[in-house]
């Protein structure tokens, strides 16, 4: 595998990124040379307005989807190098996956869904692993239940689980709040918070919402496939919505 030079403190890194897309009719520029990186241990939020390239920069950053430029290191390993297998080996191992829609599986209680990812990689399951997986994000009494008798915060935190049982370098999370009330909301970003906080994981959250925005140590500022802003520090979120409502009217 192309394991490249580990002096990087960031577990993923991203060089002149570009994407596009072509259909019959047009072609679509998604990313415009995209260069940053997600240092360990660190909450990252993208931001831009619609169509602007989040969820593209968060599938080629997370080996989903492949950039037609640049290059894209995770966890030490040249994305390029990887053929088909190689690649979802890494992601399966890897990296953490957190979507809008949960993507639990209907016939699979908690506890099996959360186990999924060390089956599908051949690892052993041990159940109290599992176990205190549900237990972190609050969900060991509900354990033995199937997605269809659990609140979406609750699939929520299920999928959470499961994104980090397989102790990935990385968790990407694309509006991971976006199908959820206010309360069930903050408890999902409470522990994505924690994540970093406690357990010194990396996580990229892709969001619409300057609150959820706010819980990251950074925000970047897409626009037209072009990172054109970065907030750090102490983050709040009149001033990341200051900063979208910005980009929104230079869109317009
Ligand atoms: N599979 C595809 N085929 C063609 N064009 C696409 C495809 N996926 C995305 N695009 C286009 O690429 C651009 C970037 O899309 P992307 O979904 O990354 O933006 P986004 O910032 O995540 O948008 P939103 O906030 O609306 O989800 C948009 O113009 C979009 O229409």
């Amino acid at each position: 595998m192309g394991r490249v030079g580990t002096d990087s403190p960031d577990v993923v890194r991203l060089w002149s990124v570009k994407k596009t897309y072509r259909t019959a009719a047009h072609e679509v520029i998604a990313l415009d040379g995209v260069t940053t990186g997600f240092p360990a241990g660190t909450f990252t939020a993208v931001m831009g307005p619609s169509g602007s390239g989040k969820s593209t920069l968060l599938q080629c950053a997370a080996g989903l989807d492949r950039p037609d430029g640049g290059k894209i290191v995770i966890d030490g390993t040249d994305l390029a190098t990887l053929k088909e297998t190689a690649l979802t080996v890494l992601r399966r191992e890897r990296v953490g996956f957190v979507f809008q829609a949960f993507n639990l599986v209907s016939a699979l209680t908690a506890e099996q869904n959360v186990s999924l990812p060390l089956r599908l990689a051949g690892r052993a399951v041990a159940s109290a692993e599992v176990r205190a997986a549900l237990a972190r994000v609050g969900m060991a009494e509900r354990a033995g239940h199937r997605p269809s008798r659990l609140s979406g915060g609750e699939q929520q935190r299920v999928a959470i689980a499961r994104a980090l049982i397989t102790r990935p370098a990385v968790v990407f999370a694309d509006e991971p709040t976006g199908a959820l009330d206010i309360k069930a909301s903050r408890e999902v970003l409470r522990l994505l918070r924690g994540m970093v906080d406690d357990q010194g994981q990396t996580v990229v959250m892709v969001t619409h919402d300057p609150v959820a925005a706010a819980y990251a140590d950074r925000v970047l500022f897409l626009a037209d496939g072009r990172l054109v802003e970065e907030l750090n520090g102490k983050l709040d979120a009149e001033s990341v919505a200051a900063r979208m409502t910005g980009l929104e009217r230079s869109a317009c």
